[in-house]
């Protein structure tokens, strides 16, 4: 029995903010998993998520198992496609996508992913992901064929993010987008966080440890750290 999704409440609860680094899995070789294993192991990140828009689920269950063997840190699936689900991790954030209107990135992928989840052991996280304008065609944008909310309207993110939380979403999931030229608002964070009562996630853009201060006192109770990671790999003890 997993408890993440629990502790992720009981940090909400105590104001103890939460940090994942997405690992790319289209961009991690094996060998180089360890070194990152350990980096991340002496990072402030309290998960680890893995996943890419893009990524066939090659060596995937290998690459999370040499994870597993460097950090205890828990290890979520980020799913862009079925084919990334692996049982070597602890749970899958199991994203449906409610700023667009795909009907495969709202219910087809998920039903496609049943036999395999069923059987796992993984724990399943009901997350609503919401694609906000990050100033450039992203890739979540080209794979999913949807178009993102505009930074500008903050009320359409905002009843979004609450039709989710009536739909019994556990986690609202803002992404501006990997590599974003912009991160989500801080005035947007600050609104859906405030009028929402799950735990939020924010990810896409954010490239300073001061922007994570200043997404965290917006509101966000987990942040997700990608390309300044994958580009710098000291990035947190800068
Ligand atoms: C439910 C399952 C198993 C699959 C569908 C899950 C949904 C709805 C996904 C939403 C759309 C999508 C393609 C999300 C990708 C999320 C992700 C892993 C982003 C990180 O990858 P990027 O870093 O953006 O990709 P690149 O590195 O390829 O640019
Ligand atoms: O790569 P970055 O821009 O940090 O984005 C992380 C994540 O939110 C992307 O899905
Ligand atoms: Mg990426």
């Amino acid at each position: 029995m997993q408890n993440l999704y629990s502790n992720i409440l009981l940090a909400k609860k105590n104001r103890q903010k939460l940090l994942a680094v997405l690992i790319d899995p289209e961009k991690v070789s094996i060998e180089q998993a360890v070194v990152l294993g350990e980096k991340i192991k002496k990072s402030p990140a309290t998960h680890i998520f893995v996943g890419g828009s893009t990524f066939n689920g090659t060596h995937l269950d290998e690459l999370i198992s040499v994870i597993k063997t460097t950090t205890q840190l828990p290890v979520l699936i980020f799913p862009g496609h079925p084919s990334q689900i692996s049982n070597e991790a602890d749970g899958i954030l199991f994203l449906s996508l409610l700023s667009g209107r795909n009907p495969e990135y709202l219910i087809e992928h998920h039903i496609n992913s049943v036999d395999i989840l069923a059987k796992s052991n993984l724990e399943i996280i009901p997350t609503g992901y919401l694609l906000i304008d990050g100033g450039k065609e992203t890739a979540v944008q080209r794979v999913s064929q949807t178009q993102p909310i505009e930074q500008n309207n903050i009320e359409l993110a905002y009843k979004t993010a609450k039709a989710g939380e009536f739909l019994g979403k556990k986690l609202i999931y803002l992404e501006a987008g990997s590599g974003a030229n912009q991160h989500v608002s801080l005035e947007m964070i600050r609104y859906v966080a405030q009028n929402i009562e799950i735990p939020l996630i924010v990810g896409g853009g954010i490239r300073f440890m001061k922007t994570i201060q200043e997404v965290y006192n917006a509101g966000a109770d987990l942040v997700v750290i990608g390309t300044a990671f994958e580009n710098d790999s000291n990035f947190f003890s800068l």
